[in-house]
């Protein structure tokens, strides 16, 4: 039998499974790269997970699994099982993968990074899984995919050239990247295919949101970049994600929405992520088939 596996982070839909999440990511040597993670995953996610799951709340949870699910029922084919399966909280890869002789897996993230995509593959290695394996590669250069996200955008307002559009990536400690990870370089390629597929608007610019902790992050962060549009319209692009989340629900539309109406923003717009439309669906089973 075969499958594809749509591979993601995890999302919390819950306060346990929020607790699961942090408690599981802060264990991920790809996300904290210290010796003493065991003892900190434990601390910081019992700390955490109270405090953030009263705004998770405001939202209902996250929506990732059941986006997702809807996403894989959209790419039911007879040639394969399409399902998904989390890093951090369930169903987990190894609960699912080994009912099939053969897989082809889907890191569900447009560009690379150590702690997306390479964690993704740790957790495929870590199952032990002994069928035939394809894998997909980050598509941030694919142009059917660019096609779907400018039509996306281009749906979202109607004079386009009021609106000045950033481009949103989900932040990563500067120490990652000197370490080698390609994310800030694939990013920033990927905002200029973008750049050059909407002349329309009046400005188009790149910042990172949700720096967590001390230290430097990739900037500029996404509260900076926002002060640079008192009384001018802002349309929000969530560029690192495929499908919305916590990350795109809470903190794009409700948290940096707040901080936009306290600058003087005129107009805030966040556009929602590909998700599970028909077009996505394609054009994921068309790179599977190509893997
Ligand atoms: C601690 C460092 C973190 C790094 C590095 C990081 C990278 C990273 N994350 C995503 C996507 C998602 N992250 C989500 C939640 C989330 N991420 C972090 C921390 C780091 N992420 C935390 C602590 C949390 C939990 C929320 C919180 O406590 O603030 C989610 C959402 C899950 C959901 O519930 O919907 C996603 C998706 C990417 C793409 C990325 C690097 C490129
Ligand atoms: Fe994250
Ligand atoms: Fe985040």
């Amino acid at each position: 039998m075969k499958a594809i596996i749509l591979h993601n982070m995890g999302g919390a839909r819950s306060e346990k499974e929020l607790k699961e999440f942090l408690y599981n990511m802060f264990k991920d040597k790809r996300i904290i790269n210290s010796p003493i993670r065991h003892i900190l995953a434990p601390l910081i996610s019992n700390i955490r997970y109270k405090k953030v799951w009263k705004n998770y709340e405001t939202i209902g949870g996250s929506r990732l699994h059941k986006v997702t699910e809807s996403l894989c029922e959209k790419m039911k084919n007879e040639k394969y099982d399409v399902i998904y399966a989390m890093r951090y909280t369930a169903p987990y890869l190894k609960d699912s993968i080994h009912k099939y002789d053969e897989i082809i897996f889907i890191p569900m993230y447009p560009h690379y990074s150590f702690t997306t995509v390479e964690s993704a593959l740790d957790d495929l290695k870590n199952t032990n899984f002994k069928g035939k394996v394809k894998i997909v590669k980050p598509f941030y250069q694919n142009e059917e995919f660019n096609e779907i996200l400018k039509e996306n955008i281009l749906n979202s307002v109607e004079n386009p050239s009021e609106w000045n559009l950033i481009f949103s990536a989900h932040g990563l400690p500067k120490k990652i990247i000197e370490s080698g990870d390609s994310y800030e370089e694939e990013v920033k390629k990927h905002v200029e295919i973008l750049k050059e597929k909407l002349p329309q608007f009046k400005s188009v610019s790149l910042a990172f949101q949700s720096r967590f902790g001390r230290g430097e992050w990739l900037q500029p962060y996404l509260d900076e970049k926002l002060k640079e549009f008192k009384n001018e319209k802002v349309l929000i692009y969530p560029i690192s994600f495929m499908i919305d989340n916590s990350e795109t629900d809470l903190e794009l539309k409700v948290e940096y929405k707040h901080l936009a109406d306290e600058i003087g923003i005129k107009e805030y717009k966040v556009v929602e992520c590909p998700n599970d439309s028909e077009k996505v669906a394609q054009f994921l089973l068309k790179l599977a088939e190509e893997a």
